[in-house]
C-alpha cells in the first residue's frame, strides 16, 4: 500500500497540465479529484462537433523530442491513433513556385538540414550560407540564463547576419508556428529551447507528428477513461471559484451550471488553469511576482481558417507557406469524418494562423476574401475546386505571450503557499506554450507534491 493512500488532492483545470498531473498523484496512490469548467476535458487541445464534422479548436503538432506529451498519449493508450514522421519533412510552397521541401537527411545533427537548406529556394546563396553561424551560434545560447530572456530572438538574428529575408522565410516559418510569436516580438530564449531542441542537437528531434483523429478523443475520451480507471473524481462542467485554506487542508468552492456545488475539502492542491484564472484563485502570497503578473504575462491568438473543396486540392499531409498570409495547410479530411456526408474526392483544409493579433476580431467573410485566393495560390486544384463550407475558429488566448522578460513571469510549480503547486503551459518550464510543456508542467507540479508529501517520486517514462 502506497505512503499517500487515503491523502486528497485536488486539481483544478483538466487541460493536459491537469490531466497529467491527476494521473500521476492518483498512480502514487492518492485520492484525486479533478474539477473542469468545461463539459469536456483537454483545454486548450481539444475537439467539437460542428454538424457531422468533428473539428479541432486549432491544429496541433508535437515534436518526436515531445518526450512527455508522447508518454501521457502511450498512458493513454492512444500512440497507435498517432502518425509521426519517419525523418523531418516540411513540403514547402510559394506563389507561383515550384514545389519545395526540408526534409532532414541521415546524417548527424546539425549536418542533417545541410542539404534541406543549401537547396532552400526562397533564400538567396548568402543568405543560405550565413545559415550556418547563426544555427552554431544559437547552439551555444543558455535558454535559462535570465539574460537570454531579456533579448528578442529577432535582434539576436540581426546581430548574427539573418536578414530580413532570411527570418521570412526560414526563421518565422518554424518560429512562428511553435512560439506564436514573430521573431522580432518573441523572447530569444523559448526561441532558443525550440530550435536547440528540435532543430540543431539530435537529427531525430524534429520529425513532426499529429492526430489521425479529432483531439477530443486523445484528450477528452481516452484522459477521461483513464482517470476513471486510475480511480480520479473527475468532475467536468464544474467551475471553481474559490480556494480556501483551511487548517492543513483547502476547501475548493464551485458552481456547475450557475448553481453552486457542494464544497470539495482536499489536503493538497494543483492548480492547472490559465494564469489570469490562477491569479484570481491563489491566495495574495503564494507567489512571488508583482499583483497583475498575470495580464502583464499576457496572451497571443491563433486563428484556424477551415475550408472544404469539393475535390482533393492538397496531395500530402501538410504544407508550410513562404510569401503568403496561409502559414500551415493541414488536411483534415480523416480526422473529421468528412466523408460521412461529403463523398470523396472532397477535402477539408485548416489554414493554421499563429502570432495572429492582426486577425483575431477579423470578420470570417474578410477572413473567406482573402485566404481562398492565398490557398489557390500556393495550391493549383484549388483554382478550380468549389468550396463547400468555410468557418473560422479563433482562440484569443491560445498561449502566453512568449515576449522577451516572459520568463521572469512564469513561476515554478512549487508555491510559497505550502500544500499549493502549478501547472499549465505557461509556468517556468523552459518550453515555449505547447502541448509539451503542458504535460512537464504537469510532471513537475506532480513530483513536487509527490515529495512534499514524502511519497516516492516515479519520474514519468519518456517515449523514444
Ligand atoms: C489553436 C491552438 C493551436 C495550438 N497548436 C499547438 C501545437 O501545434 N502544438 C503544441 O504543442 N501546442 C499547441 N497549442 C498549445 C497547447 O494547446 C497548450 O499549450 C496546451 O494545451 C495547454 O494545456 P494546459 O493544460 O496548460 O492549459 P489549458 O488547456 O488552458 O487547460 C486549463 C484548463 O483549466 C480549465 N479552467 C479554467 N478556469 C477554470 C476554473 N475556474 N475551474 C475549473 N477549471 C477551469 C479550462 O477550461 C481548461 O480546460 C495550441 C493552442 C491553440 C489554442
Amino acid at each position: 500500500m502506497s505512503a499517500a493512500t487515503g491523502a486528497r488532492v485536488g486539481v483544478i483545470g483538466g487541460g493536459l497540465a491537469g490531466i497529467t498531473a491527476a494521473l500521476r498523484c492518483a498512480d502514487a496512490g492518492f485520492a484525486v479529484t479533478l474539477l473542469e469548467a468545461r463539459p469536456r476535458l483537454g483545454g486548450l487541445a481539444s475537439s467539437f462537433r460542428r454538424g457531422e464534422l468533428d473539428v479541432d479548436n486549432g491544429q496541433h503538432v508535437f515534436l518526436r523530442c515531445c518526450t512527455a506529451y508522447r508518454t501521457l498519449l502511450d498512458r493513454l493508450g492512444v500512440t497507435d491513433l498517432v502518425t509521426l514522421q519517419d525523418r523531418l519533412d516540411i513540403p514547402v510552397r510559394m506563389p507561383g513556385q515550384r514545389p519545395g521541401r526540408l526534409r532532414r537527411s541521415r546524417l548527424p545533427a546539425p549536418l542533417h538540414l545541410a542539404g534541406a537548406l543549401v537547396c532552400h529556394r526562397p533564400l538567396s546563396v548568402p543568405d543560405r550560407l550565413r545559415l550556418v553561424g547563426a544555427a552554431l551560434a544559437l547552439r551555444k545560447v543558455d535558454p535559462a540564463d535570465p539574460a537570454t530572456d531579456a533579448v528578442s530572438f529577432g535582434s539576436w538574428l540581426a546581430e548574427h547576419g539573418q536578414s530580413r529575408r532570411a527570418v521570412d522565410a526560414l526563421w518565422d516559418l518554424v518560429g512562428v508556428a511553435t512560439l506564436n510569436a514573430t521573431a522580432d516580438s518573441a523572447s530569444l530564449a523559448p526561441a532558443a529551447t525550440v530550435f536547440r531542441l528540435g532543430l540543431l542537437t539530435d537529427a531525430a528531434a524534429g520529425d513532426i507528428g499529429w492526430a489521425r483523429v479529432p483531439l477530443g478523443r486523445l484528450h477528452d475520451d481516452a484522459a477521461a477513461r483513464r482517470l476513471r480507471e486510475a480511480g480520479v473524481q473527475v468532475h467536468t462542467s464544474t467551475k471553481v471559484r474559490s480556494l480556501e485554506r483551511t487548517g492543513d487542508g483547502w476547501q475548493i468552492g464551485s458552481e456547475r451550471e450557475g448553481e453552486r456545488v457542494e464544497e470539495t475539502v482536499v489536503d493538497q492542491m494543483i492548480c492547472a488553469v490559465p494564469p489570469t484564472v490562477a491569479e484570481r484563485l491563489l491566495p495574495a502570497a503564494a507567489l512571488d511576482l508583482p499583483q497583475g503578473w498575470s495580464t502583464t504575462l499576457g496572451s497571443a491568438p491563433i486563428v484556424n481558417v477551415h475550408v472544404v473543396y469539393d475535390r482533393t486540392v492538397l496531395d500530402v499531409p501538410f504544407v508550410a507557406g513562404v510569401d503568403t498570409p496561409v502559414q500551415w495547410v493541414f488536411d483534415r479530411t480523416e480526422q473529421s469524418g468528412l466523408h460521412r456526408t461529403h463523398p470523396a474526392p472532397a477535402q477539408y483544409l485548416a489554414v493554421s494562423l499563429s502570432a495572429a493579433d492582426d486577425l483575431i476580431r477579423t470578420p470570417a467573410a474578410r477572413l473567406r476574401e482573402d485566404m481562398l485566393p492565398a490557398l489557390a495560390a500556393l495550391l493549383p486544384a484549388a483554382r478550380e475546386a468549389r468550396v463547400l463550407d468555410f468557418f473560422v475558429t479563433r482562440e484569443p488566448h491560445a498561449t502566453f505571450r512568449a515576449s522577451p522578460g516572459s520568463g521572469a513571469l512564469r513561476p515554478p510549480s512549487t508555491t510559497r503557499t505550502p500544500g499549493l503547486f502549478l501547472a499549465g503551459s505557461w509556468t517556468g518550464t523552459g518550453w515555449p506554450a505547447t502541448m509539451e510543456g503542458a504535460v512537464r508542467s504537469g510532471n513537475s507540479a506532480a513530483d513536487a507534491l509527490l515529495s512534499a508529501a514524502g511519497a516516492p517520486v516515479r519520474t514519468a517514462e519518456v517515449a523514444t
